[in-house]
C-alpha cells in the first residue's frame, strides 16, 4: 500500500469528547485532508480549532468518532503498528535525563530501538548541535531542547514528520533555527506535517497548507493558491484622482493616500506604469511591497464559513 501520492489521508474526521457537563465538545468536525508525500504542509488554524486532537487521532492517541485515515497508505489506527516506524512525531516534550550529555541521551534511545552509533552523529550534525552534543541536557535553552526532541525522532529515519506547534515558546533565533529544520527535513525527500496558529512564523517554509477552524476545513492546497500573495503597490503619480480611476477601472483596488496611491491586486507592478501612460499619466514613484500571508490568513479564519473557497492540493 505504499504507491500513493499522499503521506497521510484523512476522510471525513470526526471526534466528539464527552463531558460530564453540557454536552459533548466537537473537536474535529468532518475533516478531510491530504498532506502530500513530500515538502512541509502546514497544518493552520486559530487556537482550540482542532489541530492537536487531529496529529493525536493520527498518531492513536485519541479513538476517532467517524472518519477513516491512512498513514503512507496504510489505515489507521487499526494497522498503526505497521507504520508507526515510519512516522516520526513531536507532540510533547519527549523526557531525558539531565545530567547526561545530548549525545548519551541519544545513544541511549538509539540503542533501545537498535539504531546503530553513527546515526546518533548524523542526527545530531543534522539538527545542528554538533557543538553542544557534549553539554548537560539540563542546561540546554528550550530551542536546543526542542533541537535534541527532533534528533530523537530522526534516529529511526521516518518518512513523515509531524511537528506540533513547534515554535511554541521559542525566541525568534529559535524560530528560525526550527523553521530550517523543518525544511532540511523535506528537503531530504520527507512529508513533515507542521501545526501553527502562527502562519507569520511559517510562512517561508510551508509549500503547502490546511487551514482549519471550530474543527472544519476552510481552505487547503498550496500556499499562495490559498493564501493569496497579492501585489501591493506604492504609486506616487501628478493627477492621483485620475489615477486612481483608470486603475480601478482597470481592476486593481486603490487607496488614495495624502502622497500616493496604494495599489493592490493580483498582477505585475509593470501593468500599472503601461496602463498609465496610455492615459497620458507619468509615475513619478512605485514601490512594490507585499502583503503578508498572516494579514490574509487572519481575514480568512475570521470569515464566515461559507464564504470560503475551498481549493484542493491539483
Ligand atoms: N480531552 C478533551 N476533552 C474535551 N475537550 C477537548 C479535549 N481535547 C481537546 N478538546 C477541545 O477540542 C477543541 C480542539 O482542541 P485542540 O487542542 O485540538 O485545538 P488546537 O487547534 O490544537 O489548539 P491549540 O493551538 O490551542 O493547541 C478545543 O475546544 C478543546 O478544548
Amino acid at each position: 500500500m505504499d504507491d500513493t501520492p499522499w503521506a497521510i489521508e484523512i476522510d471525513g474526521l470526526t471526534k466528539r469528547f464527552e463531558r460530564l457537563a453540557g454536552p459533548p465538545r466537537l473537536a474535529v468536525d468532518n475533516l478531510t485532508m491530504r498532506v502530500p508525500r513530500v515538502g512541509v504542509h502546514g497544518f493552520l488554524g486559530p487556537n482550540g480549532s482542532g489541530k492537536s486532537t487531529t496529529i493525536r487521532l493520527l498518531l492513536g492517541l485519541v479513538r476517532p468518532s467517524a472518519g477513516t485515515m491512512r498513514i503512507l497508505g496504510t489505515p489507521v489506527p487499526a494497522q498503526l503498528p505497521q507504520v508507526i516506524g515510519r512516522v516520526g512525531a513531536i507532540v510533547e516534550r519527549p523526557r531525558f535525563f539531565g545530567e547526561f550529555s545530548a549525545r548519551k541521551n541519544l545513544r541511549l534511545l538509539a540503542t533501545s530501538i537498535g539504531v546503530p552509533g553513527r546515526v546518533v552523529e548524523e542526527v545530531i550534525d543534522l539538527v545542528g548541535l554538533s557543538d553542544r552534543a557534549t553539554d548537560r541536557y539540563a542546561t540546554f535553552s528550550l530551542g536546543m531542547q526542542q533541537r535534541l526532541a527532533v534528533a530523537a525522532t530522526l534516529l529511526k529515519d521516518p518518512q513523515v514528520v509531524i511537528f506540533d506547534e513547534p515554535t511554541n515558546g521559542l525566541d525568534p533565533a529559535g524560530i528560525r533555527e526550527m523553521r530550517e529544520m523543518i525544511r532540511t527535513l523535506a528537503d531530504r525527500g520527507k512529508a513533515v506535517l507542521v501545526s501553527s496558529h502562527l502562519i507569520g512564523e511559517l510562512e517561508q517554509v510551508v509549500d503547502s497548507v490546511t487551514i482549519i477552524r471550530g474543527g472544519r476545513r476552510l481552505a487547503e492546497g498550496m500556499i499562495d493558491e490559498v493564501l493569496g500573495r497579492r501585489t501591493i503597490l506604492r504609486v506616487g503619480v501628478a493627477e492621483p484622482a485620475r489615477a486612481a480611476g483608470v486603475l480601478r477601472a482597470n481592476g486593481w483596488a486603490v487607496d488614495e493616500r495624502p502622497r500616493h496611491l496604494e495599489v493592490t491586486g493580483d498582477w505585475p507592478a509593470e501593468l500599472v506604469t503601461r496602463q498609465l501612460a496610455d492615459v497620458g499619466l507619468w509615475v513619478s514613484e512605485l514601490h512594490v511591497a507585499r502583503a503578508s500571508l498572516e494579514q490574509r490568513f487572519l481575514e480568512l479564519t475570521a470569515l464566515p464559513e461559507p464564504a470560503y473557497p475551498l481549493r484542493r492540493i491539483a
